[in-house]
């Protein structure tokens, strides 16, 4: 389907804004070319007086005539600057609203998409979709669409005009036309690979930018500096460069295309001077015609412009829209969950999954009771956070089955589903925010009371008290202004807010120190009260006092028990376990 095609469908709502905008379009280039006429009448009034045009209107007096001729010129005026706002207003306003309507759907589309989509997607080039290219379309409905209606109408109402008064010079008219259309269209063609060398170039320098900022402590402490320096010389020249090819052409568009309209402009000039002094020609007539040459040529130079603009907004319509029709995989809908009643047994039957084509959790059975504290354990890599993962339904099982209280996930309404699990992953997400607003976070209507009490069940209230605006600090992007531990107990104290019926701790307190871990375990103690919790920790005295404990080796459950069971069996925990106190295995 046509870009725009998909754009007016999408737009729909729009299409009565549209019309009257074309409207306004249309009236204000028909008062902008009358001044033109009225140039011509004012002309024929003084030479011919009494026998003037207007005369005929039963103005007699010359006086009388140029006054009459004033007032309509003020009215024309007026009502061309009228115009001009209202469809000024109309465009910018159709323009600012569908922006704003694309970019929301489009950004709640995004949220919807799969985990897997982010992960094979490249993130600038989808902030560039959200951004430059929704910003493109904005731009062209600015003033593109009123652009390309008044070039046309200007030309076929001044070419009728021309017609009407000499059809010899209004084929005269229309002689640089195909130079000017074949000019315009000619140096689009060879700017727009310049344009899109100008646009790779600066996404580069732009990428780089921002990764250095985000990496700013790894190069001061390489001492890279200088090199990072040269690295984005060298790409911010070569962005420079690619602008002055393009800025060659560009600026040569104008001033070749100024040339046709020179000749039309000449043709007329010298033909109908020559029928005027043979009396061949009114001298009013003749002067319309001299003026209008110019308006009926000149506004096809702006066609190159137009172009080139249409050219962009029809790449950006399609990115858009094709982001918008990406489909959702994981679907909303299924049965409601009720988070009180939940209990929290969570049930694995011949699980299996993989991300591509190796498998990565082959035949997984467990069984979690309800209230039950169990842990993860296993070499980096074995598909611990990836069967949590499934939990949360980021991605699909390849087979088998996931049952809460004895309900399959796949039949579960994703919202209720996630509303009953507290996750803490191993990358924490922290908002621009303050801490009190980091802790609330999705649990929006939280006391202060209550986000003092979960951040006293995180170990967090001591630190945070200490901080100059306490509850109110600001944590700056991402957290940076606290330690890793700091982080990982806000992102805990964050999901006890949220107290769900199931508890998943993936790593959350790795970056903590001993005595902290300790104190987080305590707390932990009267947490998992009533609750289903999930430990995963390379640190095993963190979940040494878990219920049960899985051992995972290469996407397998190879050992479950207790610690004390697992100790004595002498396999693969007792490895572990002897390895972290120290023994010599
Ligand atoms: N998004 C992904 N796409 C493809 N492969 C992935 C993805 N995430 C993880 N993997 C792979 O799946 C395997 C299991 O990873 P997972 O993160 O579940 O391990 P883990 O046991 O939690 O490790 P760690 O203890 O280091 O956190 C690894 O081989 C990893 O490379």
């Amino acid at each position: 389907m046509h870009p725009f095609k998909r754009l007016f469908i999408y737009a729909k709502s729009y299409q009565k804004d549209v019309i009257l905008a074309s409207i306004y379009s249309s009236l204000n280039k028909i008062f902008d070319i009358m001044p033109e006429i009225l140039i011509g009448i004012a002309i024929d009034t003084v030479v011919n007086k009494q026998n003037a045009i207007l005369s005929k209107l039963g103005i007699s007096s010359a006086k009388e005539q140029i006054l009459f001729l004033g007032i309509i010129t003020a009215l024309i005026w007026i009502l061309e600057s009228f115009f001009e706002y209202l469809y000024s207003i109309k465009w910018r306003n159709i323009a600012q609203n569908l922006q704003h309507d694309l970019r929301m759907d489009l950004y709640s589309h995004i949220q919807k998409l799969d985990i897997s989509y982010f992960e094979n997607k490249n993130t600038g080039n989808l902030l560039s979709i959200l951004n430059d290219d929704i910003n493109q379309i904005e731009r062209f409905l600015n003033n593109g669409i009123n652009s390309i209606i008044q070039v046309f109408l200007s030309s076929t109402l001044i070419g009728i005009i021309f017609f009407i008064l000499t059809p010899s010079i209004a084929i005269l008219s229309l002689v640089p036309i195909p130079f000017i259309l074949f000019g315009a269209f000619y140096f689009q063609r060879k700017i727009g690979p310049k344009y899109y060398n100008v646009r790779e170039n600066a996404g580069e320098l732009n990428s780089i930018l921002n990764n250095n900022i985000l990496g700013i402590s790894t190069i001061k402490s390489f001492t890279t500096e200088n090199y990072e320096i040269n690295r984005i010389k060298s790409l911010s020249n070569k962005y420079r460069k690619s602008n002055h090819e393009a800025i060659k052409i560009s600026s040569a568009i104008t001033p070749i295309i100024r040339m046709a309209v020179m000749m039309g402009f000449m043709l007329i000039l010298i033909y109908g001077g020559f029928l005027t002094l043979e009396n061949k020609l009114n001298v009013a007539i003749y002067s319309i015609l001299i003026f209008l040459s110019q308006r009926l040529l000149w506004p096809l130079t702006g066609l190159s412009e137009i172009t080139d603009n249409y050219q962009r907004s029809l790449a950006s319509i399609n990115r858009v829209m094709d982001l918008l029709k990406t489909p959702i995989k994981i679907i909303e809908q299924g049965e409601r969950l009720n988070l009180i009643q939940t209990k929290g047994e969570i049930i694995c039957k011949d699980l299996k999954f993989s991300y591509l084509t190796s498998p990565v959790l082959k035949n997984i059975n467990i069984n979690i009771l309800p209230g039950e504290t169990v842990a993860f354990v296993g070499t980096t890599g074995s598909g611990k956070s990836t069967l949590l993962k499934l939990f949360l339904r980021f991605y699909e099982k390849t087979s088998g089955q996931i049952l809460i209280d004895g309900k399959d996930i796949s039949e579960i309404n994703l919202f209720d589903l996630r509303k009953s699990i507290g996750y803490v992953s191993q990358d924490i997400f922290l908002i621009n925010g303050t801490i009190a607003e980091n802790i609330a976070y999705g649990s929006f209507h939280a006391t202060l009371e209550e986000i003092k009490n979960a951040a006293k069940l995180a170990e967090s209230h001591e630190f945070i008290s200490l901080l100059e605006s306490g509850y109110e600090t600001k944590i700056g992007e991402r957290g940076q202004k606290l330690s890793g531990g700091q982080r990982q107990r806000l992102a805990i104290a964050r999901a006890i807010l949220k107290n769900p019926p199931i508890l998943i701790l993936d790593e959350a307190t790795s970056a903590v120190d001993n005595e902290t871990e300790l104190a987080i375990q305590k707390s932990l103690e009267k947490l998992v009260l009533g609750r289903t919790t999930i430990l995963v920790a390379h640190r095993l005295s963190t979940i040494r006092h878990a219920d049960k404990i899985f051992v995972f080796d290469h996407g397998e459950i190879m050992e479950s028990g207790n610690h004390e069971t697992l100790v004595m069996k002498k396999g693969i925990y007792s490895g572990l376990w002897s390895i972290q106190m120290g023994e010599k295995i």
